[in-house]
Order: C-alpha cells, then structure tokens, then sequence
C-alpha cells in the first residue's frame, strides 16, 4: 500500500458533509486542524479534528475509545478514516481552556482558591482514569485541558498518548480495533463498529511505510517553533538537531524510530518542554505514567502563581532552570538517574544552596507547597498518583472546592499565539537550542558513543 495522500481538505469528504456542517476552524495544532462543526440531524454543535499524521490519529482514537465514559475526558463521537485521507474525528465541542482560565485570572489579579481546587480536582480525575487504564498521555498542559460551557474540564489532545502494558507495555496494544481499511466502505468507526478491523500484523505494516514518510516529510522542513508551550512533535525537526551543539544528545527522530521497533522503548521526544519531566529531558526511553505526574505539578504550580513554573527556552535551559530551583540531579535526589541516556553528556555546575519550590511559590499556603512538591520532584517513583491527590488534605480544608457550577467559565478561548510570552522569541527566526536562554552554567563533556 501508498502511504495515504493528504486531502488537507475536510471540506471535500462527503461522507462528512452528508452528516455535519462544517463551520469555521476553531484551532490548528501541530498534526491538526480543528473545525466547529454542526451535527444535521440533531444541531449539534461538536468538533471535527483533522488528523494529518497517521500515527497520531491511531493513538487518539486508541486511547479515546477506552477512555469513553470518563467524565473528565473528551467525548469521542465517532471518526471517519479511510486509506486514502486523514482521520477525522468527531468530538464534543468545548468552548474554552484551562490556559485561558489562567490568562483570564492574571487580569483580574487571582483565581479564587475555591475555583483553583475544583479546577485541580477534576484534572486529576481525568489523569486518575487514564492512569487506571495504563494510559500516559505524555501533553499534558493548561491548553490540552479544555472547558465546557458548564464548567467540565476535560483531557483532550491525545495524540501523543500509549497504552503501557505490565511489566513493559507492549506497543502492538496501541491498535485502534475499528480502524477500517477497506476503500470500499465509506466510514471508519463508530465506536462500537466491527467490521473492518485492521489485523496487527498490517497496523505495524502500514505504521513502518508511514515512519519511514514521515522521516523523509520532515527531512523537507526548514521551519520550527522553538516554543517551550508547543507540543515536542511540533518542535523537534531535523533541523533542531542540526543547530544544536549537543546534537549526539538530542536525536529524537532517531529514538522515536528505534523506540516504536523495540517493544518496551518509548520516545523521549515527548510533550511540551515546560511541562517536560527531567527524565524526558535526560533521554529517558522506559518512562512510565509519573511523567504526567512532573506535568500536572508544573501546571498545579501555573494555577496557584499564574506564571508558568519553568519556563525554558529551550532543552538545557529547561533543565537548568529545574536544577536551579531543586539542587543538582545525583544518586542521592533518585538512585538510579546516572543511567539515563543523557545524563554524563552535560553537567552542570554545583547549586549549592537551591532555594527550593517554597521560593517558586510565594504566599501560598504550606499545604499548597506541599501539593506541588508531591508531583514535581526528581524521583518519578516519589511522585504521588493522581489517585492519592484527590484525598489530599488540601482538597477538604477550608476554602473547599466550589461546585463546578460556581466556576466562573471564561467565554472564549485565549489566543496563544498572540498572548504567549515567547511570541516574539517564537518569530525571532532561532531554531538552536543553545541560542537565547538566560545565565547557565553548563558544562559540555565528551560526546558519547
Ligand atoms: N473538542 C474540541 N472543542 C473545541 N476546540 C478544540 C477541541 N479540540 C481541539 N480544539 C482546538 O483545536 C486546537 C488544536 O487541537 P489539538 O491540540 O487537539 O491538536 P494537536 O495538533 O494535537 O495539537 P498539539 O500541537 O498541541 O499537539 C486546540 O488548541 C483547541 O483550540
């Protein structure tokens, strides 16, 4: 089989048009264009999501499926795929984001504690029933977590998600069961559709001719985002390893190859690097669900300061500014960090006296330090689950969290773009990853093998 030809053009499926109006587009992200659509039989109004990269569409509707029914996660209502063009999926239409409500919030000078808990609550509810289902979702960031008209906070973005099995997952789960691949049938899946069920053997089959595409797609790309709030997949080209110094460090394209052939490895090139945990950074290929554990503290952190938390500019600057706040990463901070893959290539100077997250976090209460340092720590198995975190003792003191219908639920969506505080760096034309992040004192030893 052809690698599938984009169409890039929902407008012309008719198998869509015969059943959803489609209305503008509401949003663009790394692999996707987001339209607001209207469903013809009933009026509703949903989301149609564009998918232009295979693999992403797989492993959205993978994990969307198990996760249906899930209060805290996007609604899938149905996605249309055949061979020859990009999955589209149908999803509940949600007004707005948790990056919004953070944006909003910095205007009128704070979020109410009350609201912050239920926010946080239902985050970790919806990171709760991934976890119970083995799935990381590996994006987690205050613009993946969108927000209905009545105050539901969903997880949504799952693009970048596995199924991790037990003891080490094996990647063959991350068969979507309703992909159909039959031209001749004019939808493919519905959720509990069964005929065309593609077989593992031609999933990894058509996966293989697809890598193999997107590697020679993305050796074409001369542009990049270097936006620490932009999803990894968005931001690691060739050309970033190209312009990076420390280039033996970062071959992302290379692991992600490598890590989907070898049951049991993941890529590193994973997320958005403010919300990155420090193995990620490291290279760390055989991670697990605490990685989204790192992300929910940073955006924990997000809502009780309204700043982001480590704002890096780019790899080495992230991990500085996680090393300047927590101390040096050594045996002692989690026994075992010297294996990761990228930990002898760069050192950085002593910190002798790191200030802690107490100093990221000023005048907030003790139990909302303790909160955050529960999640973001060196140690993924330190980590608290999200189960854990809903019985915290932060959640049943006093302010309580307020019911989700006090939550005051912002009415439109903030333009990142424009609002990002990096738009400007974005659009400054710096592709390197050694290239305008503020004072660091690292040190480049030898390369490696
Ligand atoms: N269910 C939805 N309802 C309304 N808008 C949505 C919905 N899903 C996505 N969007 C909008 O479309 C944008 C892009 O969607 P999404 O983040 O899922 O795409 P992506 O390509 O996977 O993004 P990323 O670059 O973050 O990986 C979102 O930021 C949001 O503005």
């Amino acid at each position: 089989m052809d690698p599938p030809s984009k169409s890039w053009s929902i407008h012309t499926r008719s198998e869509i048009i015969a059943k959803y109006q489609i209305l503008e587009r509401v949003g663009a992200g790394a692999y996707a264009d987001v339209y607001r659509g209207r469903r013809l039989s009933d009026d509703l109004i949903v989301a149609l999501k564009e998918i232009h990269d295979y693999q992403s569409a797989f492993r959205e509707i993978d994990a969307l499926q198990i996760l249906q029914g899930s209060p805290n996660v996007v609604v899938l209502h149905e996605y249309f795929w055949r061979e020859d063009e990009d999955a589209v999926l149908v999803l509940e239409f949600l007004r707005t984001d948790l990056a919004t409500v953070i944006d909003e919030a910095k205007k009128k000078k704070g979020l109410p504690v009350g609201e912050m808990k239920q926010w946080m609550m239902q985050i970790l509810s919806g990171v709760d029933a991934c976890h119970r289902n083995m799935i990381v979702h590996r994006d987690l960031k205050p613009g993946n977590l969108l927000i209905g008209d009545d105050g539901i906070l969903k997880l949504a973005d799952f693009g970048q998600a596995r199924i991790l099995g037990e003891p080490g997952y094996d990647s063959s789960e991350g068969i979507p069961q309703n992909y159909e691949h039959d031209a001749s049938s004019n939808q493919a899946g519905s959720g509990n559709q069964e005929q065309g069920t593609l077989l593992r053997e031609e999933y990894f089959r058509v996966l293989d001719e697809l890598k193999t595409k997107r590697s020679a797609d993305d050796a074409d790309k001369d542009t990049n985002i270097p936006d620490g709030n932009t999803s990894c997949l968005a931001t690691c080209t060739t050309s970033d390893m190209d312009d990076d110094p420390l280039k033996s460090n970062f071959s992302y394209e290379a692991r992600e190859d490598e890590g989907e052939e070898e049951p049991g490895c993941l890529t590193s090139c994973v997320g958005t690097r403010w919300f990155r945990a420090p193995e990620l950074l490291y290279g760390s290929t055989n991670y697990g669900l605490e990685i989204d554990l790192w992300s929910l503290g940073c955006i924990f952190a997000e809502l009780l300061t309204l700043e982001p938390l480590f704002p890096g500019t780019a790899d080495i600057d992230q991990l500085s500014r996680i090393i300047n706040v927590l101390g040096n990463l050594d045996e002692k901070a989690w026994p075992g960090c010297s294996k990761l893959p990228d930990y002898g290539i760069i050192s950085f100077n002593k910190v002798e006296d790191p200030p802690g997250l107490e100093a990221c976090l000023p005048n907030r209460s003790p139990n909302e330090v303790s909160l955050v340092k529960k999640l973001v720590c060196y140690d993924p198995a330190k980590r608290a689950t999200a189960m854990e975190l809903l019985q915290d003792k932060y959640f049943n003191e006093e302010p309580l969290p307020v019911p989700v219908s006090e939550l005051h639920v912002p009415l439109n969506r903030k333009r990142e773009d424009e609002n990002s505080p990096w738009h400007d760096y974005n659009y400054a034309g710096s592709d390197s990853d050694m290239e305008d992040f503020g004072p660091v004192n690292i040190t480049k030893t030898e390369n490696r093998d």
